[in-house]
């Protein structure tokens, strides 16, 4: 375990920033800490890090810091053109650059990212993705970050976090956001439990609730005409069907405001 977090509660006069919160990552793990503004993303990071004191609670981290080269990280971040400019002087994503070519001097195991993307373009974006990939991935460091951007947290982080007034709401493992945001197709029927009785038989996977039938089976999203004739034929016509999907933003906020 990387980062062990324990009960971690923030409390400023009447705001309660982060509410009991416990976390565990793994080695090589890429965690996203994901919420909307003032859910208490920065507070945890800056507690996990031991800039600010929890009101309650406990972190351990498990860390072995080793010196490296300056050259080496200035070149893997691709700052040599800034390499003799004053930090002061750099653009706002050569500065996050250079944040993580300091981060990265003491080749940690860990790294706790508040927003690392924030204020690059599209290109950077990608630089830090795939940065960040190959250290977890090749090096066996654990990061956990904190993002806005639903996209790049799917690509990037194998499990996510979501941060609610400063609860942790959910967790799970990023293909289980993107799986959300797959799309599926709808069936409403007047007799769910024959017009799934006869789909299964055909060979199709189907869930039902409430009343509709879903599936997610790629062969029924392209070809839902198939599947209202299987409905006709089995004497339980679809009185509707479409093809829906979530985009990430609205998984997001669906997790956000079930909880
Ligand atoms: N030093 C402080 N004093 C008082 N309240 C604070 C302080 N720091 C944070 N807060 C409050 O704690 C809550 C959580 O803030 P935090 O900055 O951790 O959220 P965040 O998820 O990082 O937000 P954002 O996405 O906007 O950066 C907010 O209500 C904020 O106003």
């Amino acid at each position: 375990m990387t980062i062990d977090a324990v009960g971690l509660t923030k409390q400023y006069r009447d705001i309660l920033a982060v509410d009991d919160l416990t976390l565990h990552t793994t080695r090589g793990e890429i965690y996203a800490l994901l919420g909307l503004n003032g859910s208490g993303k920065t507070t945890t990071i800056r507690m996990l890090l031991g800039l600010i004191r929890p009101t309650r609670g406990q972190v351990s981290l498990f860390e072995e810091p080793v010196e490296k080269a300056v050259s080496d990280v200035i070149a893997r971040l691709g700052l040599q053109p800034h390499a003799h400019h004053r930090a002061q002087t750099l653009s706002l994503g050569n500065k996050q650059r250079l944040a993580l070519a300091k981060a990265l001097l003491h080749q940690p195991d860990l790294l706790l990212l508040d927003e690392p993307a924030n204020g690059l373009d599209p290109a950077g974006v990608a630089e830090i993705r795939s940065l960040l990939h190959d250290l977890a991935h090749h090096n066996g460091v654990t990061i956990l970050l904190s993002s806005h951007i639903l996209t790049e947290v799917a690509r990037l982080a194998t499990r996510f976090g979501v941060l609610d007034h400063g609860r942790l709401v959910w967790e799970d493992a990023t293909t289980e956001l993107v799986a959300q945001a797959r799309p599926r197709l709808r069936v409403t029927v007047h007799a769910p439990g024959h017009a799934t009785a006869a789909l299964r038989a055909a060979g199709h996977t189907v869930s039902a609730e409430d009343g509709e039938l879903t599936l997610t089976e790629d062969r029924a999203i392209h070809h839902p005409d198939e599947i209202a004739t299987q409905l006709v034929t089995a004497g339980c016509p679809p009185t509707r069907l479409a093809v829906e999907q979530d985009d990430l933003e609205t998984c997001f906020l669906r997790l956000v405001s079930h909880t």
